[in-house]
């Protein structure tokens, strides 16, 4: 049984929108990141076709030796003339060495910085993006794209294109060389070129398939992987570990198929490259002897036609290993451009709205007055929207608290005021302006959130903390702002840690409890000092006490701050000057708590609902509370909610 979705969901294998173009015209995109690179790969494929030319020389002054000197010697016993052209060939061979040594040279540095500026475009590109991309593409594909594809365009780039280029030039002078000096010979040659050039063809077709479905599981064996390392506590818990390994085991055998019918389709192509020649050599050498034996050729001339061909052997053979590096390239090509010609629909306006310079981390005069006006939200994949015409009303320096049954699209509409969505229809306003008419660094500016999953990367606990505020701030401003928004997240525990607030935490802050965790996501929230805080219950994994602390010290510094807290508890609702309440996607309701336990039987039922999961958390044993449905418009208000909303 798989723990996770099956690959073909998760690995985004629609039909490229590339398919269609051929691949001159794929790797002609490269241009933009190879344009500075061209002098040096050009100097390369100089050095690379110098190198070949000097090989292809070579048997023409083996030819001129034996038919010259050689000939002259044995017939004159003077091996003068031979000490020289010994000289000549020994320069020619060192020569070629020479060039081949100025290729590596000119292409090594070019390749491995094209490859960086693309692994940084695309990383970058990967940050601009937003979240509903994210959530559509799994991760080890990115993954596999940005490390395994451009570590095979790098290779193809400083190796594969020159070594194809000098092939092609070397096959093509070289039979060009025979045709014109070996007559009937040359053309039995070249007739080998027809059955190399349909196979070539026809490789090119099926490889292009096969390589493309094997870039693509090695990104889901990736996600595999990086899932499974993700959740390893959970498959642990729950004993999934050889589910999990069943699942890489099952996707690792597909791949490993796919390399094989990739390797054999590689090796059938490459075997063909080398018995064509050597068929052609064969019945080029009876009918060369018969040539020689009625002296309508020389035997120099035979040499030099064997020596030509022995030349023009080794690239026929590596056309095979360049067409595949080059169909890999194409791939890794394709699947690059996929992801960068992702069209970022949350883009910044072409005018932002011209607003006053703030400096997060540092307290700003502006108001924090945020408004959704009409608020209509659907995810692309939905086919009805979650939030549906929503109004409501955020008043400068007061805290909301939304509540709703799960579902009801809370978090949704929480992610709206920072521009993690927009919005589908209708607008929400900061301080009267649109979130659409400011930049993203301007609502970043205006708008801190802490997510009830807090996410926490591999660095210090300060450089955790002080994520959201401006660099440009005084270290000793820095250290006053860790300090005091530590101590309201109630994250003294920071103090206990080996190196303090210079602590590393470890990958996502896996070291730390939940409640740490989520501590230190919302000291990182507070830092930033923003005019507009979103709380997405924040405080959900801490125990009651501690909670209890947290909420107080909160209250203080949210007296300033516009917030809009997701309520999972009562303790959070108590925290609220307001509550909205939403539902069906709608906001039906909102008022003080009093108002509307009063006056709103759908807000009885839900507190009376959080009042239970309360309960059960705080005392596990049985609750004598019970949810009442709104129909019957009962629900009791009961010690619990008193104590946490007094
Ligand atoms: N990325 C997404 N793509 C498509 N649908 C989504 C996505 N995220 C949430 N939804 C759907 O939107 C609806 C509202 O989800 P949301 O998380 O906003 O609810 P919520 O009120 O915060 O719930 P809870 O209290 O359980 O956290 C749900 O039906 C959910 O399935």
């Amino acid at each position: 049984m798989g723990v996770m979705p099956p690959t073909d969901e998760r690995s985004n294998r629609s039909e490229p929108s590339s398919a269609s173009l051929s691949t001159v015209a794929s790797i002609r995109r490269l241009h933009p990141y190879v344009r500075t690179a061209l002098p040096r790969l050009a100097g390369g494929l100089l050095a690379s076709l110098g190198a070949g030319l000097m090989a292809l020389a070579i048997p023409r002054v083996l030819q001129w030796v034996t038919d010259g000197p050689l000939t002259a010697g044995a017939r004159e016993h003077d091996w003068s003339g031979l000490a020289w052209s010994v000289v000549l060939v020994a320069v020619l061979g060192v020569g070629e060495a020479g060039l081949i040594l100025l290729r590596r040279t000119l292409v090594m540095f070019p390749g491995t910085r094209v490859e960086a500026a693309m692994r940084m475009a695309l990383f970058r590109h990967l940050q601009d993006l937003p979240v509903a991309f994210h959530d559509r593409w799994p991760g080890g594909q990115l993954l596999s794209r940005i490390m395994g594809d451009l570590g095979l365009l790098r290779r193809w780039l400083v190796f594969g294109i020159l070594q194809l280029v000098v092939s092609l030039v070397t096959i093509v002078v070289g039979v060009g060389l025979l045709v014109a000096t070996g007559g009937w010979l040359g053309i039995i040659f070249l007739c080998g070129a027809i059955p190399v050039t349909v196979l070539a063809f026809r490789f090119s077709r099926k490889y292009r398939t096969i390589s493309r479905l094997s870039q693509d599981q090695s990104g889901d064996l990736a996600t595999t992987v990086e899932e499974s390392v993700h959740g390893i506590r959970v498959l642990k818990a729950f004993g999934r570990g050889p589910d999990a390994l069943d699942q890489f085991t099952e996707q690792a055998a597909e791949l490993r198929e796919t390399e094989i019918r990739k390797a054999t389709t590689d090796a059938g192509l490459t075997t063909a490259l080398r018995v064509i020649p050597e068929v052609t050599q064969a019945v080029a050498l009876v009918v060369g002897a018969v040539l020689v034996a009625r002296g309508e050729m020389t035997l120099g001339a035979l040499v030099a036609f064997f020596a030509t061909t022995a030349v023009i052997n080794g690239p026929v053979v590596d056309l095979g290993m360049t067409l595949s590096m080059t169909l890999n390239a194409r791939t890794a090509v394709d699947r690059f451009f996929e992801v960068m010609e992702t069209v970022n629909p949350l883009t910044d306006p072409d005018r932002p709205a011209d607003l006053a310079p703030v400096t997060p981390g540092r307290v700003s005069d502006t108001a924090g007055h945020v408004a959704f006006r009409d608020v209509t939200f659907r995810y692309d994949d939905a086919d009805r929207p979650v939030l549906d015409h929503v109004d409501l009303e955020l008043p400068p320096g007061t805290t909301t608290a939304l509540v709703g049954l799960t579902g009801s699209g809370k978090s949704t509409l929480a992610m709206l005021p920072p521009r993690l969505f927009d919005v589908t229809a209708g607008r929400v306003e900061v301080d009267g302006v649109d979130v659409r008419a400011m930049t993203r660094a301007q609502v970043r500016e205006r708008v801190a959130v802490a997510f009830e999953d807090p996410t926490l990367f591999s660095a210090s606990v300060r450089d955790n903390v002080l994520l959201g505020v401006s660099d440009e701030l005084p270290d000793a401003e820095r250290e006053a702002l860790l300090a005091e928004s530590l101590d309201v997240a109630q994250a003294h525990f920071v103090a206990d840690l080996p190196d303090g607030a210079d602590t590393r935490i470890g990958e996502e802050g896996m070291s730390l409890s939940g409640g740490q965790r989520q501590r230190l996501a919302l000291a990182r929230a507070i830092a930033a000092r923003p005019r507009v805080l979103v709380l997405d219950d924040p405080l959900s994994a801490l125990d009651v006490a501690t909670e209890e602390a947290v909420t107080a010290r909160l209250r203080d510094v949210l007296s300033s701050t516009t917030t809009l807290v997701i309520a999972h508890r009562p303790s959070t609702v108590a925290l609220a000057d307001r509550v909205a309440v939403l539902q069906d996607g709608r906001v039906t309701a909102v008022g003080t708590h009093q108002e509307l336990l009063a006056s709103d039987p759908h807000y009885r039922y839900i507190i009376s609902s959080l009042e239970e999961d309360y309960a059960a958390h705080a005392d596990p044993g049985p609750s004598t509370d019970t949810a009442t449905d709104p129909a019957t418009d009962t629900a009791p208000e009961d010690r619990a909610t008193q104590e946490a909303l007094s």
